[in-house]
């Protein structure tokens, strides 16, 4: 790590790519806290270079293909995070200027035991980058996207979703956050706009979320427009008892609060039920909370309504988390696809007679969305579908599909939304 003497914004790029290189080894992109890098800005800075290599991986990857003739150096260290953020800040953040790319990859690598004999190779690699740089910043979206995941959206969506994903790809998230009450003073103060029931929308911020007004006080949480509709399709005559599967960190069990209904919130995963617990706190909302696994849990007495946000790819969140498309795999889905069978299959059981069934992916894949409905049609008789109706979802009409399932894709709003797939069943 960097000490006071070192030159100014090499310990910001070597936290950066420490966090990049965990990235580029599976793990799931966070962004940097304050307790990873103090300095406000240069955290922001140090972001802004991870978040454009991840947004840019796949062209980066042209990029590192021309230029590395004999590929990436094995056992290299950090040099591949290094070259990455590099490559992002010469080619596609211009306002940062060229010179603190080469002099501070360079200086990284001199700090990595791993890499410090690469720094001629990567003072090398940056030149033919800069010299390259506009023809670089001209690349085609095309490249964006992994070619087998561009491929089986386009097969499974057509050209238009592709170019709308790589576009939202590139533009990010904004912010979107579910509203506790309808308050139109609190939507003003916080610089927001409704977008659709009570989730509202920041185009853009210029403070963290738990500095935004109503957030101590519990007002609100943050949702993407997507994620909050399954909670909002699980419509029973009234209130009753609801068994949220996979609820962990809590938005859907918190809406399923606010409806009314006296929640179950069940994860498999101790530190993620944690932070829903700490989320429930902090809105002042209490569910009963069990750490059980959902293949297997079986409840004393069967539930009003079950709503499982199932494991899945992920695919879905890719604006905010640019990785996901680059960590899934052909050969996972199968797995994943068991395991929300499984799922599904204990699901029912957990449901009463005539009880209502939400099944949800946060995934674009249609292996975990609209096969998953045809496999609930052929294979669980217990269930039978309850369409969901485009009145329902004004904004979202276009996305109820022929069968009454609803598949979100990003560009079906201004602004994009997560991709999402969302099923509804009643239990005979
Ligand atoms: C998509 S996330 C759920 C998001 C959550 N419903 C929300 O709205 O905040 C999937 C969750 O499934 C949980 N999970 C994975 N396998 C599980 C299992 N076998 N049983 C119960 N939960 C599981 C994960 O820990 C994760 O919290």
């Amino acid at each position: 790590m960097a000490s006071k003497a070192e030159p100014a914004g090499l310990k910001l790029r070597v936290i950066a790519a420490d966090r990049l290189k965990a990235v580029l080894g599976g793990e799931h992109f966070t962004p940097l806290s304050a307790a990873d890098l103090a300095d406000g800005r240069d955290r922001a800075l140090a972001n802004r270079l991870i978040t454009t290599a991840l947004r840019r991986h796949g062209q980066i990857n042209h990029i590192i293909a021309e230029l590395l003739d004999r590929g990436l150096p094995p056992r290299s260290g950090s040099f591949e995070a290094v070259l990455r953020l590099s490559l992002a800040q010469l080619v596609f953040l211009p306002d940062l200027g060229a010179h603190s790319a080469l002099f501070l990859a360079v200086e990284a690598l001199k700090r990595d035991n791993k890499a410090r004999h690469l720094t001629g190779l990567m003072n090398a690699v940056l030149r033919r980058a800069q010299a390259n740089s506009a023809r670089y910043g001209l690349l085609p979206d095309e490249l964006l996207l992994p070619p087998s995941s561009a491929e089986a959206w386009r097969s499974a969506y057509g050209d238009e979703t592709v170019a709308d994903i790589a576009e939202a790809l590139l533009a990010g998230a904004p912010l979107d956050l579910t509203l506790r009450e309808d308050d139109p003073e609190l939507v003003e103060a916080l610089g927001a706009r409704p977008i659709m029931a009570d989730t509202v929308r920041l185009d853009s911020r210029d403070r963290s979320v738990d500095d935004l007004p109503g957030y101590a006080q519990g007002r609100w949480w943050v949702q993407d427009a997507a994620a909050a509709v399954p909670a909002r399709l699980l419509k029973l005559q009234a209130p009753g008892r609801v068994l949220d599967l996979c609820a962990a960190p809590g938005g859907k069990t918190v809406q399923l609060i606010k409806g009314g209904h006296t929640v179950t919130a069940l994860d498999t995963d101790a530190a993620r039920l944690d932070r829903l617990a700490g989320n429930l706190r902090r809105l002042g909302m209490t569910a009963e909370t069990i750490l059980a696994d959902a293949v297997t849990y079986s409840p004393h007495e069967p539930f009003d309504g079950v709503l499982l946000d199932a494991p899945c790819s992920a695919t879905g969140t890719f604006r905010r988390h640019p990785e996901v498309i680059w960590h899934r795999s052909e050969r996972d889905i199968p797995n994943r696809v068991k395991l929300q069978r499984r799922m599904l299959e204990s699901a029912v059981h957990c449901l009463a007679p005539g009880g209502t069934l939400i099944y949800c992916v946060c995934s674009l894949e249609p292996a975990e969305g609209e096969e998953q409905a045809r496999w609930i049609g052929t294979e669980l008789g217990d269930l039978v579908a309850d369409p969901i109706n485009p009145e329902e979802l004004p904004e979202l009409a276009d996305a109820v599909t022929a069968e009454g399932t609803l598949r979100i894709l990003p560009g079906i709003i201004p602004g994009g939304i997560d991709g999402f797939f969302v099923a509804r069943y009643r239990r005979r």
